[in-house]
């Protein structure tokens, strides 16, 4: 247990006070994990403030630190120019402390807030692996979601795209736009011809579902030999699911007998993390010296978020949400409703999701959209809806829980629990469904509708997320 709790750090840590191995080893030489294979991709841009150039700890404290400055040398130049198009150019906290680790070729659990850019991290990570002339699959992403796996698709997509900014130089040659080819191996997805793909011309990098995947792995579709990296996005959230466990651990096994590999676990929430360290090295999952990076410990909600409860009789909820968004006339949000219980479906009730959305429509005409997410619907309807949202304008979304994790609606400016989540756990990621903007300070709220009796369920949630929410009459 020692090891793995010495192999923590924070925010609150000094970089500079960690003693090795914590330490990332910054003057390691380009990250080439298969040094057999040279990575052509790589060109070793040089720049002053470059760590390799500069392994001084001292750079990593500084709050503006770039993503050039942390990823040059290691991540292919017109990558980084393509992020830097798109606007992303300082580095957040997640970027900061957990990139130098990474692409040191360290296995990591990546723990930060909700919204703070862990996705990005990996796949800067990803991009300074990943030979693209060779076409076998060198990067796996697992998600818990289809929802999350296109999102994922998306991002991946983006690095490739020309800017449509004239003057911008992001790409030198039609040769860098070839950054890699990306499967996404989802549920709901056409397996035959993912199988006939990976058989022909496998991608460089594969985002997959565990039902999809294990599919391909039994049938010996997918192999996972010549892997360099596997990343394991809202792990708690996996594990926590007795259908997807018992195939991630599977998987994680099957995997740990590579010798070149990377191991990334990414979330916002991993509750008993130095035990789940502890079981990643004991199992073998991660190699001993894992780093747990560890952003805000002690703060694990955004701090821009402001939390309010609202209290009436159950049969009044209907109304009080309808008050909210009168008063708050939202631009974009998302109302989150408890899953049906199985009682209900056997009494056939109509779903609580279905009942929220048709007493808004007929009551609620600020809003152009009214759209529902939910796990019972059908794999395209559910596409359509976030795509929807995506597109901008005024927007509400009625969702379930499975919107709660990963799904990045940078628009979402006001979160109603119209049920209160089960868990501080999934209240954590609901109200993380806003706040998604890593450098703005726009004030986003999160709302709960609560009976008098669910008040102490809510500070319950309260001390364990260390965060307090305003009684709102009205
Ligand atoms: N360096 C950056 N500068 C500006 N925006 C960024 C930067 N990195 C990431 N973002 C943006 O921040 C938002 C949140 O990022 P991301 O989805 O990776 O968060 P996350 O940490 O994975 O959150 P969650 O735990 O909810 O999945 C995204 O819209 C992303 O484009």
């Amino acid at each position: 247990m020692a090891s793995a709790s010495l192999l923590q750090f924070s925010a609150s840590t000094p970089i500079s006070s960690i003693k090795p191995p914590h330490l990332p080893q910054f003057a390691s030489p380009i990250r080439n994990p298969n040094p057999r294979i040279p990575n052509p991709s790589l060109k070793c841009a040089s720049s002053q403030t470059s760590l390799r150039s500069n392994p001084s700890t001292e750079i990593l404290q500084r709050p503006s630190l770039t993503l050039r400055e942390i990823c040059d040398g290691c991540v292919p130049d017109h990558v980084i120019r393509r992020q830097v198009c798109v606007g992303f150019v300082v580095a957040t906290d997640v970027q900061r402390q957990g990139l130098p680790v990474m692409l040191s070729g360290r296995d990591c659990v990546l723990h930060a807030q909700t919204g703070s850019g862990k996705t990005l991290a990996y796949l800067l990570l990803i991009f300074s692996i990943i030979n693209v002339q060779r076409s076998v699959v060198q990067a796996l992403i697992v998600v818990p979601t289809r929802e999350l796996g296109m999102q994922v698709r998306e991002i991946l997509g983006g690095f490739c795209l020309s800017c449509s900014d004239a003057s911008c130089k992001a790409f030198d040659s039609e040769a860098e736009r070839r950054v890699c080819t990306v499967m996404a191996l989802l549920d709901g997805g056409l397996l035959r011809r993912h199988k006939s793909w990976l058989k022909a011309e496998p991608p460089t990098i594969v985002v997959a579902t565990m039902g999809s995947l294990c599919q391909m792995l039994e049938k010996n579709i997918f192999k996972l030999e010549a892997m360099q990296i596997l990343v394991i996005d809202e792990v708690d959230f996996l594990f926590n699911s007795s259908k997807q466990a018992y195939s991630l651990r599977k998987l994680l096994t099957s995997y740990s007998s590579i010798n070149s590999r990377q191991t990334i676990f990414a979330s916002a929430s991993i509750p008993q993390h130095r035990r789940f360290v502890y079981d990643c090295i004991q199992q073998k999952w991660t190699k001993n010296d894992v780093v747990h990076v560890h952003v805000n410990p002690i703060e694990p909600m955004p701090s821009l978020l402001l939390h309010r409860f609202v209290v009436c009789n159950k049969n009044e909820r209907m109304q009080t949400l309808l008050s909210l968004l009168q008063t708050d006339g939202p631009k974009t949000g998302i109302i989150f409703v408890g899953e049906q219980s199985e009682k209900s479906k056997k009494a056939g009730n109509a779903p609580p999701t279905t009942s929220v959305i048709d007493f808004l429509k007929a009551s609620y005409s600020k809003c152009s959209e009214i759209l529902l997410l939910e796990e019972e619907m059908n794999f395209n309807l559910r596409a359509a809806s976030l795509s929807e949202v995506r597109q901008g304008g005024d927007c509400l979304l009625v969702a379930t829980d499975m919107a709660a994790r990963g799904v990045d609606l940078t628009e979402t400016t006001h979160i109603y629990n119209f049920d209160l989540p089960r868990t501080a756990v999934d209240y954590l990621h609901r109200a993380g469904r806003t706040g998604r903007k890593p450098f703005s300070n726009e004030n986003c709220t999160v709302t709960s509708i609560i009976t008098a009796e669910e008040r102490f369920a809510l500070q319950r949630f309260e001390n364990e997320l260390m965060f307090r929410s305003q009684e709102l009459t009205l």
